[in-house]
């Protein structure tokens, strides 16, 4: 195998940002099969087309990958071909495997972007965007769209508590940008679960900064999210 410190000085150089990619979930949702970010869209896994993205993105330095602890070693041969990447074992939750590809993120990265295996179409210009805001001087940045919907607050029961004002929600998505002493700090003091990073930050008090999201980051979370990428993925720049 690759010495890892090698792996990370060639993707790029001059980058300045790390990529943390959480991609150990086992895709209950999606119905039986392989852990969701080996399964194939248009013949390749959700984490190679991730990935491929990541990389193309300029500001990206380093791409470090949290894959099921039993599939460490097939997910590095896997993406060796595609990006130099460092592969760490991931864990129980997603905010635990975080955890643990943000603890090989070097200390002297001072931009990390935390994004989902499961969103694998987002297109490297979304990452730029997030990174640009960081850059810019925001300590968290979530891209995010608005919400399409009319949004009910309900029992549980069925009964409609009432109608939601649905102007100040957003949908969040991944990459989610950071300071890396501001994630660092945000994890190292989260004693809850949390479903996002930028949740944690938003315990420690910090703010959080939106930018525009995109279609192309959609979560393949259900079997019908891998119908609507396969249409995504025709219309999207080949990365
Ligand atoms: N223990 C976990 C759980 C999730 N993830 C990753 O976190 C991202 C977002 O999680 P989600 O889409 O909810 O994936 P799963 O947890 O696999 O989905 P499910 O809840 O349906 O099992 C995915 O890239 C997933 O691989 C992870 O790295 N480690
Ligand atoms: C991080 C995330 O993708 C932002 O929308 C989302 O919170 C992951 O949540 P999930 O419940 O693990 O799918």
């Amino acid at each position: 195998m690759t010495d890892d410190r090698d792996v990370t000085a060639q993707l790029n150089a001059r980058g300045d940002v790390a990529v943390v990619v959480p991609a150990a979930g086992a895709g209950v949702r999606l119905g039986p099969g392989a852990p969701k970010a080996l399964r194939l869209l248009e013949g390749e896994p959700l984490l190679v087309h991730a990935i491929r993205r990541t990389a193309a993105a300029p500001s990206v330095r380093m791409i470090v990958v949290a894959a099921p602890p039993a599939e460490v070693e097939a997910v590095h041969d896997l993406l060796a071909p595609v990006a130099p990447v460092i592969v760490v074992a991931g864990g129980a939750e997603r905010q635990d495997s975080v955890a643990a590809a943000l603890a090989v993120v070097p200390d002297d990265v001072g931009i990390v972007l935390v994004h989902d295996a499961a969103r694998c179409l987002a297109p490297a210009e979304l990452f730029e965007r997030v990174a640009a805001a960081v850059r810019d001087g925001a300590d968290a940045v979530i891209p995010a769209l608005p919400v399409v919907d009319t949004i009910k607050e309900v029992a549980a029961d069925g009964t409609v508590l009432g109608t939601v004002d649905r102007s100040v929600l957003r949908a969040v998505q991944t990459p989610q940008g950071f300071r890396a002493g501001t994630l660092r700090a945000a994890h190292a003091a989260a004693a809850d679960s949390h479903t996002d990073d930028a949740g944690a930050v938003e315990k420690l008090g910090r703010p959080v900064l939106c930018v525009p999201g995109s279609d192309f980051a959609l979560k393949i979370t259900r079997p019908i999210d891998l119908a609507l990428a396969t249409h995504l993925l025709k219309l999207s720049e080949p990365a």
